[in-house]
């Protein structure tokens, strides 16, 4: 071939006349379907379609041209909004592909291709370019795709395997010869590979994307800086500049033509393989002052591409000069590349900068590109998702938005997906991590549990009693108080009790001959659900004899003891949990599902909003719009620089159940080392004086419910300042999605604060002591004696030697000693009131008139709480948490006691042993804690305690 000059009509069509192809890099729907693309085609101007993240993102983040298919896909399919832009992408890619199709049969599958990329998030590994190269080959399924996959070390073995699997690879992001003559040998050992197992190399395509202009922009700008500051070779830098990227590009070709004539290639070709085109990437002209078509004009020789920007192709079109300019001026090229190195100015930096550059640009646009789709998703769906309005004061809001970005940057949120332990303390995170699948797990395996909602049914039970701490329990009694009771069902009542009083209570309201019970314990070896077991289980044996095993669930992970318990018993059913799933994340697993069954929620609905949840929490949704990770950087942000770690739960009526289990979520998970976020569960709203500086709200509201009046009262708290993160749901149904988004906030909250958020360990030291003591008194039939430090009526108040000292001066005055006790709140610590009594209306009314008291007295956060409920939930954050708060535990003497079948302790003991190992676990851990028993009647001594606090405070 030779260089011959020559000004044609329309110089793109011309440039087949010398064996290159201008491919267009570029596409968009509407220039699809408009016939735009085809017509170019047609023609002759273009003979391939290029596409790249940063494409994609002009096409999708803008305008309306998307939304049909967004709006039809989404009526159908809940997908994240990473899946949908992939349907969205592969439909442009297919319409492409139709387009070119008449370029790809006429040149015999050597041209006419179209280019779909890898993400861009996996530049950097290996395995998941491949699996993703492959599962975008499957999903185009067109013989003239070709998967871009970017030429960094991690990148070229999936070339290779891709390759050898017979996908046609464009390798982008070649910047260096270096690198260049990486992809060539990998290009080279694919085919290799795909021959020696009989695959037909014939079709595989492939090209070496070599990018140009962007090499000129870096070098002319280190000599511009050069010759600015004086630099002695000034006029020999000047020399070079706007010479380097082609030089390159020509160096580039070079080690192409000698590559075919090596026998290795020989023998390929020989065999039907087609040769490796170099194309030219980035050849829109950066720089002005040279030509529009300068890196189209340059790079003119065969067997090549070049790639071109729309404007770029305009231009080359009107003014474009086509002549082999490839093979020509190959010695001076040598030399511009000599002097670049002999003036010092390190090409070799300038590529493997290029190259993260490039990676991480086209990582941006992703993230823009996701974040569009993400946001046009959201308004898509509209009220079928919830939704979150953070109202923060300025520097927290700052901090909250850097937090976002060094998230967004350092891909944080796709390592928790890819359950990766290093997100927070490179411990055992990894094995707690399936509730990130569990929703699409259990929604797989929908009909077993739907069957046995029919089941239930069908037996007519008319109540059901769930038995279960923390997580077992805490996410039923939301399903159950948020839901009611369903028709055809009977009512679910869920029983953490170990109060004698509060067991009777509920034994009043059941039926065995009706009930069904269901037990549920992850570990199977928590004591209170052992204990409630052997209780019901009795009453039921003594009501249906042999019958009663038919009226038992149980749910638990599997070898457990409860396992083999209820196996041997021959309960009805046996549910499975997922070991790698802590209780308080088990609300969307068989924990939550099985109470939801049996109590007739609709399980689908349920479960198709708890879907929604994880998808709009996926790792494809950038953390700024991510339902779970803004706000969890929110709660880590605000806890971790403001101080701000009381996390003030307040919700409107029909939903407000939901936050007894969040307590336990955020407690649990974040409170230990000293750090933490201390949930603040159903204190009553108050006025912006009422609270301090310490607080971050949460207003969950139900939009039907219309609560003008709390709406206002919260716009008043943002008005005086307060950060305010307001979450909107449109259906109670819509608990599942919070479920979820509270999770991954929770997750995301713990990675801030430095924490494992799935272990609980100051939970056991209460269980040990506790144990301790029931293990006495089976020895010795009474718990060991203690004295109180100081007695008043009806109240006798206890603590240990350290707590007792600083009391002790008060005297033996009730309101005095409560007094002493209340003087040691400072601003920002909180107050619990941990009650070990009957749970009922009066008492939930009596503690939480007390814990107002406190707040307004003493301007604090107040919890409260009973146990020994609470030790399951808030009581790891009291323990393991911040030592900012101050506790008044209360307990009482039991009116009456039920035993425990087959020990010989009682209901009463254990809980009194339960209050007492947790007193000394939290006088162990340096609380500032007082116990007052009250002594006679409940009601007289609540009567008597709130006097003396009335009169302390
Ligand atoms: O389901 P299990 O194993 O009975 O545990 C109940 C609860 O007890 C805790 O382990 C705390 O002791 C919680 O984390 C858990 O949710």
């Amino acid at each position: 071939m030779t260089a011959n000059a020559t000004t044609v009509a329309n110089p793109l069509q011309a440039l087949a006349t010398l064996h290159q192809s201008p491919w267009l890099d570029f596409i968009r729907r509407s220039f699809v379907l408009d016939g735009t693309l085809a017509k170019l085609v047609r023609e002759g101007d273009i003979r391939g379609v290029t596409s790249n993240p940063a494409i994609f993102q002009k096409a999708m983040g803008e305008g309306t041209e998307y939304d049909a298919q967004m709006r039809d896909v989404l009526s159908t399919s809940i997908l994240s909004p990473g899946a949908l832009y992939e349907k969205l992408a592969v439909t442009d890619i297919q319409a492409a592909a139709a387009a070119l199709a008449p370029v790809y049969e006429d040149s015999k599958g050597r041209d006419g291709f179209v280019s779909l990329e890898v993400s861009p998030y996996l530049a950097r590994d290996t395995h998941g370019t491949t699996h993703e190269a492959a599962r975008l080959w499957a999903d185009v399924a067109r013989p003239n795709l070709m998967v871009k996959i970017p030429a960094t070390p991690q990148g070229v073995p999936a070339i290779r395997q891709s390759i050898a699997a017979g996908i046609n690879v464009n390798v982008t992001l070649i910047f260096s010869l270096a690198a260049y003559r990486d992809v060539v040998e990998a290009w080279l050992c694919g085919l290799e590979e795909l021959k020696a197992k009989g695959g037909d190399i014939s079709r595989v395509a492939s090209v070496a994307s070599f990018f140009v202009s962007r090499i000129d922009a870096k070098i002319d700008a280190e000599i511009d800086r050069r010759i600015k500051a004086g630099d002695k070779q000034a006029p020999a830098l000047a020399a070079l500049r706007g010479k380097v990227a082609i030089a390159n590009a020509k160096m580039a070709y070079v080690y192409w033509q000698e590559i075919m004539q090596t026998p290795r290639w020989k023998a390929l070709e020989a065999a039907g393989a087609q040769t490796q085109r170099l194309l030219w990437a980035s050849t829109g002209t950066k720089d002005k002052a040279y030509s529009d078509v300068l890196y189209v004009d340059s790079l003119i020789g065969p067997q090549t591409v070049n790639t071109l920007p729309p404007a770029t192709m305009d231009a080359f079109r009107d003014h474009g000069r086509v002549h082999e300019t490839l093979t020509t001026g190959v010695n001076d090229a040598r030399t511009v590349m000599d002097q670049a190195e002999q003036l010092g100015l390190n090409l070799e930096g300038v590529t493997a900068t290029l190259l993260d550059e490039g990676v991480r640009s086209f990582a941006d646009a992703f993230d823009a590109l996701l974040g569009s789709v993400a946001a046009k998703q959201a308004t898509l769906m509209g009220e079928k998702l919830t939704s979150l309005k953070a109202h923060l004061p300025d520097e927290l809001a700052k901090a909250v938005d850097s937090g976002m970005e060094d998230w967004r940057h350092a891909g944080t949120l796709r390592r928790i997906w890819a359950k990766d332990a290093t997100v927070w303390t490179g411990g055992p995170e990894a094995n707690w991590l399936n509730w990130l699948d569990v929703v699409d797990e259990r929604r797989a395996n929908l009909a077993e549990l739907e069957a046995f909602q029919a089941e239930v049914k069908a037996r007519g039970f008319r109540q059901v009693l769930l038995m279960g701490m923390g997580g077992s329990s805490l996410g039923p009694e939301v399903l159950a108080m948020t839901f009611g009771k369903h028709e055809g069902f009977g009512h679910l009542y869920v029983l953490d009790s170990t109060d004698p009083q509060q067991v009777a209570a509920f034994e009043k309201k059941i039926d065995p001959h009706h009930a069904l019970f269901i037990v549920a314990s992850k570990s199977g070896s928590t004591l209170e659900p052992n204990i409630m077991l052997a209780y019901f289980q009795d009453l039921a044996k003594r009501a249906l004899k042999d019958r009663a095993a038919s009226h038992f669930v149980a749910i638990t992970d599997p070898g457990s003891k409860l396992e083999a318990h209820a196996k041997q018993e021959g309960f009805w059913k046996i549910f499975s949990g997922d070991p790698k799933i802590g209780g308080r994340y088990s609300v969307l697993s068989n924990f939550g599902l099985v109470p939801a069954a049996a109590s007739g929620i609709p399980l689908r609905l349920f479960i198709d909003d708890a879907l929604r949840g994880v998808r709009l929490c996926d790792a494809s949704v950038p953390p700024a719009i991510n339902p779970g990770v803004r706000l969890g950087i929110i709660m880590g942000v605000a806890a971790k620089q403001f101080g701000r770690d009381k996390l003030s739960i307040i919700a409107t009526p029909q939903i407000m159940d939901f936050g007894a289990w969040l307590e336990q979520l955020v407690a649990e998970s974040t409170g230990k080392l000293g750090r933490g976020i201390i949930p603040i569960d159903d204190e009553t709203l108050g006025g912006p004086r009422r609270y301090g500086q310490d607080r971050l709200f949460i207003y969950l509201r139900l939009a039907t419910e219309h609560r003008h009046e709390q709406d206002e009262a919260i716009a008043t708290l943002i008005d005086a300042g307060h950060p305010v993160v307001t979450i909107t749901l449109h259906s109670k149904r819509q608990i599942a999605q919070e479920f979820f988004r509270w999770e991954m906030a929770t997750a995301v909250a713990g990675a801030i604060l430095g924490i494992d958020p799935f272990d609980q360990p100051d939970v056991e030291a209460s269980k040990v002591e506790t144990r301790k003591l029931t293990e006495a008194y089976e020895k010795t039939g009474a718990l060991p004696p203690e004295t109180p430090f100081a007695q008043c009526g009806p109240l006798a108040f206890f603590a240990d030697a350290a707590n007792a000292a600083a009391l002790k001066g008060a005297g033996s005055d009730a309101a005095a000693v409560l007094k002493a006790h209340f003087d040691r709140v400072k601003p920002g610590d909180y107050v619990g009131l941990l009650a070990y009594i009957e749970r009922n209306r009066d008492t939930l009314e009596w503690i939480q008139h007390t814990r107002l008291h406190v707040r307004d007295a003493k301007t604090v956060a107040t919890a409260a709480e009973f146990g020994p409920r609470f030790l399951h939930s808030t009581g790891q954050a009291y323990k393991g948490g911040p030592n900012t708060g101050v506790f008044l535990q209360i307990t009482a003497d039991d009116a009456r006691d039920l035993p425990v079948p087959g020990s010989n302790y009682t209901f009463g003991v254990v809980k009194a042993a339960q209050a007492r190992g947790d007193f000394d676990v939290l006088a162990e851990r340096g609380r500032r804690a007082l116990r007052v028993h009250i002594r006679g009647s409940l009601k007289d001594g609540l009567a008597a305690l709130a006097k003396a606090l009335h009169a302390a405070l």
